[in-house]
């Protein structure tokens, strides 16, 4: 599904939660949605689900505004971070309720995440843990095979590993089944590998969108000896620097061309990746 959002703009009384944010999701990708708290992530996620209008401008999908749109939001998922939203009766009507509301569910598919998951199907939705009925969540969320479908939080309280299934699952699906997701995260490092797409939002403005190893590509580390890290990386854009002993590993932003990187080797020092959440942390302004 392809998401057009142009001068999107949603408020909450004086609170600008959109502040005009505008960009294109094609269709049969996996987008990261990053940003701090209060960015607006949820706002935005709830505008392309029709869960709420926006103030003023558009969110389009495949050309057709979504809001009151029952024909498009039967084909949009937005699992939240309160896990499973249909908390009355069993696992079992949980999914049951989806089946009617979803044209693509798969409810064999839907049986094997439970026993992934290990979530008995006869089990009560209202007395189970918060990271069961997360995991409830992205069963229903994956089951859906909405062609988009969105992930806010889906994971909070998910253990580890259930984590790591809920990942696997998705890639494994998504290669099967290609499909449009958002999944917003704050646990970008463990969220990253998924992303082919990154959108970064601060204050309800669109600070990044851009291809995942593109944005990587910006950063480097640069490790060796402390004064001739210091002395390579003079001028440049330091994101930080961590010493142990006498070795120094200075995260730098920004394209270093070959020269450098020539320049780099004959002084000894090794380059290397950053990871997302450094860069994220760069360019959302760092701590406030
Ligand atoms: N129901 C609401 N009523 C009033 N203000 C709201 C409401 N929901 C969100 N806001 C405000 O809108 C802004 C964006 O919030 P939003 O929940 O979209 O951010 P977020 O990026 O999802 O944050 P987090 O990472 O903390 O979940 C914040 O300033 C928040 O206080």
């Amino acid at each position: 599904m392809r998401i057009d959002v142009r001068d999107l703009v949603l408020r909450y009384g004086e609170t600008t939660a959109l502040d005009g944010l505008t960009f294109t999701l094609e269709s049969g990708k996996i987008y990261g949605l990053l940003g701090r708290n209060g960015s607006g992530k949820s706002s935005l996620t709830s505008v392309l689900a029709a869960f709420r209008r926006q103030t003023s401008g558009e969110a389009l999908v495949d050309g057709r505004p979504v809001f009151e749109n029952a024909d498009l939001t039967r084909r949009i998922g937005l699992v939240r971070d309160e896990g499973e939203a249909i908390t009355i009766g069993t696992v079992e009507d949980a999914l049951y309720f989806a089946e009617g509301l979803r044209p693509n569910w798969d409810a064999g598919y839907a049986r094997s995440l439970l026993e992934t998951f290990g979530i008995p199907p006869k089990a009560n939705v209202k007395a189970m843990s918060k990271g069961q009925r997360s995991a409830l969540g992205v069963v229903v969320g994956l089951a859906s095979r909405t062609p988009l479908t969105m992930f806010d939080e889906a994971h909070l309280g998910m253990d580890v590993p259930s984590r790591q299934a809920f990942h696997d699952a998705l890639l494994a699906d998504y290669m099967a089944h290609p499909r449009t997701f958002v999944l917003a995260s704050h646990l970008i490092e463990e969220a990253a590998p998924l992303f082919e797409e990154v959108l970064i939002i601060d204050r309800g403005r669109l600070v990044v969108q851009e291809d995942a190893g593109t944005l990587l590509s910006r950063g480097v580390s640069v490790t060796g000896p402390v004064a001739r890290v210091d002395a390579f990386t003079a001028g440049l854009t330091v994101l930080g620097a961590r010493d142990l002993g006498p070795t120094r590993s200075a995260m730098v932003y920004g394209d270093l061309d070959d020269t450098r990187r020539r320049e780099a080797a004959e002084a000894g020092l090794e380059l290397g990746p950053v990871a997302m959440q450094e860069l994220f942390v760069h360019l959302t302004g760092g701590p406030r």
